[in-house]
């Protein structure tokens, strides 16, 4: 790590983060919390995830809750994800029907950034919907810098990761975070190596303020962590950044060739922040940029390339495209 970053990593990293729901909900005062789920075909996890957080929205003795809304971000499923997560209590956008003067485009970086215009939160929490095991505590402990601390832009979590492959049947206890170890890591510290001490940069659980969320572009598809990390250090420093422990954190993990095409996401994300290429205020709504991405199946005794387009182009600032920008 370098100095900056060993500094920050023992400042504002909270191994064991302690405040409790009632502590946060007074602290939070007019504040408003919205915990966002965005969800692609989650059906086998997201009710039991709702269900966890649902008691954190339901007011205590003198009325106040620490979240003021549960919205599923809903990414064009076609499975029962709608329809399970409305039955288990949450609130369910579907990405066309927010923002709807821009064409929905594919991707996880398109529904976190309609999220920004579909809830009312000053503070956002973004949980995955495929988590196995999930613990409502996450938001607690992820609230807790941006309620208690000294008001960080962006808390991320960072936990234990176990492994289960596809097709097969037992969990490892760790092996987890496979894009993070092989691309994401070394990417950041060769790109930004004040960011080398953070734990899961890739991590789907993180809080944030609103404030910041509006003033910068998002990556498209999974590069929108990548591009929400580095954007924040470049315009806040490394103490606009915080990460907390969550413990352990299981999720449904992907295969091999699907984790390639998340990687070049993600170095898409990272590259747009370096070279100068792409200033969060320089980013077009209207750029098509796309790159086709190559990989390669076996078919019998050949192999094969198989091409998918991958694209590029980022959203713009929010505020950038709603000046008045109503919640
Ligand atoms: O086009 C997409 C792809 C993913 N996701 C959601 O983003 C989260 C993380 O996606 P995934 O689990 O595929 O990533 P991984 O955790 O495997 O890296 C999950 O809640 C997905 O349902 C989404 O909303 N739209
Ligand atoms: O951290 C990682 O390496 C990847 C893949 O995790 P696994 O190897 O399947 O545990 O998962 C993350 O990456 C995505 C892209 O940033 C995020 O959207 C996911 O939330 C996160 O799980």
């Amino acid at each position: 790590m370098t100095p900056e970053a060993e500094r920050w990593f023992a400042a504002r990293s909270w191994q064991d983060p302690s405040w409790s729901v009632d502590e946060l909900t007074r602290l939070k005062g007019t504040r408003r919390v919205s915990v966002v789920l965005p969800a692609l075909n989650e059906q086998e996890t997201i009710a039991p995830i709702i269900a966890e957080l649902l008691p954190l929205a339901e007011p205590d003795g003198a009325g106040e809750a620490l979240v003021d809304e549960l919205v599923v971000l809903d990414s064009g499923s076609t499975d029962h994800t709608r329809e399970y997560a409305r039955h288990a209590g949450a609130r369910v956008v579907a990405r066309e029907d927010v923002l709807p003067e821009f064409e929905p485009r594919a991707g996880k970086g398109e529904v976190l950034w309609r999220s920004l215009a579909a809830v009312s939160g000053d503070l956002l929490v973004f949980l995955d919907s495929d988590l196995v095991d999930f613990d409502a505590r996450f938001v607690p402990a992820l609230l807790g810098p941006l309620l208690a601390g000294d008001e960080p832009v962006l808390v991320k979590g960072f936990y234990r990761r176990p492994l289960r492959l596809p097709r097969e049947g037992v969990r490892q206890t760790e092996g987890g975070g496979r894009v993070t170890e092989l691309l994401a890591r070394p990417v950041l510290s060769a790109v930004r190596p004040d960011l080398s001490g953070v734990i899961q940069p890739l991590g789907g659980e993180y809080a944030a303020a609103r404030e910041f969320l509006e003033s910068v572009p998002f990556a498209p598809g999974y590069g929108v962590e990548t591009g929400l990390l580095i954007d924040a250090y470049d315009r806040h420093g490394l103490d606009g950044l915080a990460q907390v422990n969550l413990g352990v954190r299981k999720h449904r993990n992907r295969g091999l060739l699907q984790l390639g095409v998340m990687s070049r996401q993600i170095l898409a994300a990272a590259l747009a922040r370096t070279e100068g290429r792409t200033a969060p205020d320089e980013v077009l709504d209207d750029s098509r940029d796309e790159i086709s991405y190559t990989q390669f199946i076996q078919s019998g005794s050949e192999w094969l390339p198989h091409e998918q387009p991958i694209p590029t182009a980022e959203r713009p600032p929010l505020r950038s495209v709603r000046r008045n920008s109503t919640r």
